[in-house]
C-alpha cells in the first residue's frame, strides 16, 4: 500500500512554498510509533514547492514509518467499505453472487492483489484562488475512489448543463467517486466523473483519497450480463496493468482510446476524454 501526499498543482500563483505544516498534520494522522522492522512500510511523500507561477519545483521525500497507527487502521476501514460497496455497485448491476468473487473475493474479502492507494492532499490557502488551481480536472483511474475531505470546500464535479458544482464537506460523510474501471465494467452505466479541486482564500485544505482497483493482471471489459443484442460492448477487453499504462501516457484520452463505439456525450467525462 502506497501512501502519497500529492502535490497540489496549486501553489503556483501565490508564490508560495508548500507548508511544513502538512507534514505536521501527517505526523499527528499517522501517529509515529516505535518503528519495528515486521511493521515497516515506505511511504512516498512528495511535496510541491512553487516559487513563482512560471517555475515549479517538486520535492519527493521518501520516509520509512511504522505502518502502525491511525493510518492502519484507516486502510483497514477503507478495504471494508470497498468491498461493501463493490458488492452493492455489481449487484446493482445484476450480477450473482457466485459472479462477485473476481472482484470481492472468494469469501467476501477483499480481492487477493488489490491495487490498492491512499492519496493525502493538501492545499494552501490562496489569497487569488482565481490565479491558480488545486487539482486539475480529472477522472480517477480506479474502480472508484472514497474520499474524505477536511471542513473547507474546494472538491468540484463537472455535471452537464450545470458546468463546475461544489461538492461541500458534510460532517461525518465521505464521497465515493465512480471511476474510469467501474465506466468500463458497467459499460458506461455508471460514468466515471469528472472532478478537479480549487482552492481557498483563507484556508488550508486537506483531503484524503482512497483508490481501490483489483490486482493488475485481471482482465477488464464491460460485464458480460450488461451486454445483449442491444447493448454491444462499449470497451475492449485488456488487463487493468494495461489499462493503468494507458492511463499514465494518454491521461484524459485513456477511456476514448479503449471504447468500441461512438457514445453520445452523455457527461462531462465523456466530453474529456474525448479530448
Ligand atoms: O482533494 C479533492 O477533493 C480531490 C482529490 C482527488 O481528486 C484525487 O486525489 O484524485
Ligand atoms: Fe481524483
Amino acid at each position: 500500500m502506497a501512501v502519497l501526499v500529492s502535490p497540489p498543482s496549486s501553489l503556483s500563483s501565490c508564490g508560495m512554498k508548500a507548508s511544513p505544516l502538512w507534514v505536521l498534520q501527517l505526523n499527528t494522522l499517522i501517529n509515529f510509533g516505535p518503528i519495528t522492522t515486521q511493521d515497516f512500510g515506505i511511504y512516498i511523500l512528495s511535496l510541491s514547492h512553487t516559487y513563482t507561477h512560471k517555475f515549479i519545483k517538486t520535492c519527493i521525500y521518501t520516509v520509512l514509518i511504522s505502518c502502525s497507527g491511525v493510518m492502519d487502521e484507516y486502510q483497514k476501514e477503507m478495504k471494508q467499505l470497498s468491498v461493501r460497496l463493490l458488492r452493492l455497485i455489481l449487484s446493482s448491476l445484476g450480477l450473482a453472487r457466485e459472479d462477485l468473487t473476481k472482484w470481492v473475493g472468494p469469501a467476501g474479502e477483499f480481492t487477493q492483489g488489490a491495487t490498492t492507494a491512499l492519496q493525502l492532499n493538501s492545499y494552501p490557502a490562496c489569497p487569488d484562488p482565481n490565479r491558480t488551481m488545486g487539482l486539475a480536472a480529472h477522472t480517477d483511474t480506479s474502480m472508484f475512489t472514497i474520499l474524505y475531505q477536511s471542513n473547507t470546500s474546494g472538491l468540484q464535479i463537472f455535471r452537464d448543463g450545470f458546468g463546475w458544482v461544489s461538492v461541500p464537506p458534510l460532517a461525518g460523510a465521505l464521497i465515493v467517486n465512480v471511476g474510469d474501471l467501474l465506466q468500463i465494467l458497467s459499460n458506461a452505466r455508471f460514468p466515471a466523473v469528472l472532478h478537479r479541486a480549487v482552492v481557498n482564500r483563507t484556508n488550508q485544505r486537506l483531503s484524503i483519497a482512497y483508490f481501490y482497483g483489483p490486482s493488475t493482471e485481471t482482465r477488464i471489459m464491460p460485464l458480460s450480463k450488461l451486454i445483449g443484442p442491444g447493448d454491444p460492448p462499449l470497451y475492449r477487453s485488456l488487463t487493468w496493468k494495461e489499462y493503468i499504462g494507458i492511463k499514465a501516457k494518454h491521461l484524459y484520452r485513456a477511456l476514448s482510446l479503449v471504447r468500441l463505439q461512438q457514445l453520445a456525450p452523455m457527461n462531462g467525462s465523456l466530453d474529456m476524454n474525448d479530448q
